[in-house]
């Protein structure tokens, strides 16, 4: 909970103490919902312990806070009895804080056991008008400009529709309830009898997926550990699946532009891209297969499914990310696809000097952004407190130049697929409809029937077209985002200019 409140991911962190105190199978699993649960409620609970201990949380000491929000969600968020979980949260804190703060953590406590959450919400939401974005932050525990954020995500991509599928407050409640485990069997690598033989069971929404809905640990199958199958939200997969089944339809376009007298092509390999992201046989300017950049790859679960991918469509994938260490694992990512032949190459650089570097070069760009991560809360019990309202317009404006790149990366001809894990409309729709403003060769595509479920037919509700977007409440998925973007040939801009 410390290394969560100092900036630790929730994902990351728990396993290793899990791993640390040698818990396993029932217990593992009872504190991993002490500390995901005590996170991500603690929007509900901090107003709550605030009552009980007479003053606001932010004068109580941070690690005393810790033991208050894991006592609170043993109170009233699972079915601890009130008993023990004052008497376990008094005992850690007299063990670790000493005996003073424990008779501050029982007093506090005591007084949040004494009424139920529906009691404490009709407390709080006192004089608080129903289902105002207020009310919804307390009652649901996201921050209120989240609220506003989602209920204008809601409207931008669903329009009249946006209260269907329980609008706001299911959207909301599909944030605080953990999302089952989604495995990929990457295309060629591994299939779903696979994953199905191990316990999964197969997913109806993404053809390449399966669900580990009784939990457990991913790490014990095989194809799993093997990097031919891998954890990854099924909206993930569909507007991955999406992006390739777009490029197979428009083909392998013309190869890039020669110089009017003869031969040499426009832009030369990039001899700058280290030996080592450099294949063999790495095109050196003539017309071969398609080519392919994942231009913010990081850490490389859509690279590894593109380089799975790639193998059968005989194109070659530069998957690129500005992280370093984020690089490292795309490098693991796609391990499983280079040993079964593909060629892709890993760089790190910053995504948008890519266009200028290597422009008109890519048959399909796939442009996964950096964004606020609004979508995938259910995943991310820390998430929402980490984020402010100004990380929206700086993140914007990051992706509009990554977009400018990617455009620019673009072969005339070429698709561009932009997706973000945030339904935000100033990271999506607007960022879009931006550049398709800027550029004049660049024109939106229908996403939406390259959206296709497990037995094949399109994917419904998916908001207002041409782009796509899908949502934790209607199809219990991430809220991704896909805008198909084609770069005009210069002979179709003049044509319709
Ligand atoms: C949403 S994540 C990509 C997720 C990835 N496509 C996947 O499926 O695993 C965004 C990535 O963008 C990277 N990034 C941020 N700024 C960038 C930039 N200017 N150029 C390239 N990558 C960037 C981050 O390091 C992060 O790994």
């Amino acid at each position: 909970m410390r290394a969560i409140d100092d900036g630790a991911y929730a994902n990351l962190e728990l396993p290793r103490a899990l791993r640390r105190a040698g818990l396993t199978g029932r217990d593992a699993a009872f504190v991993t919902e002490l500390v995901y649960g005590a996170t991500r409620l603690r929007g509900r609970y901090d107003p709550i312990i605030g009552r009980g201990a007479g003053r606001d949380v932010t004068d109580i000491d941070p690690e005393v806070l810790d033991v208050l929000r894991l006592g609170a969600h043993q109170l009233l968020g699972m079915r601890v009895d009130s008993y023990a979980a004052v008497d376990s949260s008094v005992a850690l804190t007299r063990e670790l804080l000493g005996t003073g703060r424990a008779g501050f953590v029982n007093a506090v406590l005591r007084r949040v056991s004494e009424k139920d959450p529906q009691q404490w919400r009709d407390i709080l939401l006192k004089g608080v008008e129903p289902g105002s974005d207020e009310a919804l932050a307390v009652s649901h525990s996201h921050p209120a400009w989240v609220v506003r954020a989602l209920r204008a995500a809601l409207e931008a991509h669903l329009g009249e529709d946006a209260d269907s599928g329980g609008g706001i407050e299911a959207l909301l409640e599909a944030d605080n309830a953990p999302a089952t485990v989604a495995l990929v069997a990457r295309p060629g690598l591994a299939d779903v009898e696979e994953l199905v033989a191990a316990g999964a069971t197969r997913s109806q929404l993404s053809p390449i997926a399966a669900l580990l809905e009784s939990g457990g640990d991913p790490g014990r199958i095989a194809a799993v550990r093997s990097s031919r199958a891998a954890v990854q939200d099924e909206g993930s997969q569909l507007v991955a699946l999406a992006a390739l089944a777009a490029a197979a339809e428009n083909g392998t376009v013309e190869a890039r532009p020669t110089e009017p007298d003869g031969g040499q092509p426009l832009h030369e390999p990039d001899n700058d891209r280290p030996d080592e992201h450099r294949g063999d046989d790495e095109p050196t300017g003539e017309p071969e297969g398609a080519r392919w950049l994942d231009l913010c790859a990081g850490p490389g679960g859509k690279a590894a499914l593109l380089a799975a991918a790639s193998i059968g469509a005989g194109a070659t994938l530069f998957a690129n990310d500005a992280s370093e260490h984020r690089t490292r694992l795309v490098d693991q990512a796609v391990g499983a696809a280079i040993d079964a032949g593909a060629d892709v190459f890993v760089g790190t650089g910053d995504g948008r000097e890519i266009g200028e570097q290597e422009p008109d070069s890519f048959d399909l760009v796939l442009l996964d952004s950096p964004c606020t991560g609004l979508g995938a809360l259910r995943r991310r019990p820390e998430a929402r407190w980490r984020r402010s309202p100004e990380d929206v317009g700086s993140l914007s404006q990051l992706q509009g130049e990554l977009l400018d790149s990617a455009v620019a990366a673009t072969k005339p001809g070429g698709l561009i697929a932009y997706i973000t894990c945030s339904p935000h409309p100033a990271e999506t729709r607007f960022v879009v409809a931006d550049a398709v403003a800027r550029h004049e060769n660049l024109e939106a595509l229908d996403a939406q029937p390259y959206v296709r479920d497990a037995s094949g037919q399109p994917v419904s509700d998916l908001g207002q077209a041409p782009y796509v977007q899908l949502w934790p409440h209607r199809h219990g998925t991430d809220a991704m985002f896909l805008a198909l973007l084609r770069k005009r040939s210069a002979a179709t801009a003049s044509a319709t200019s």
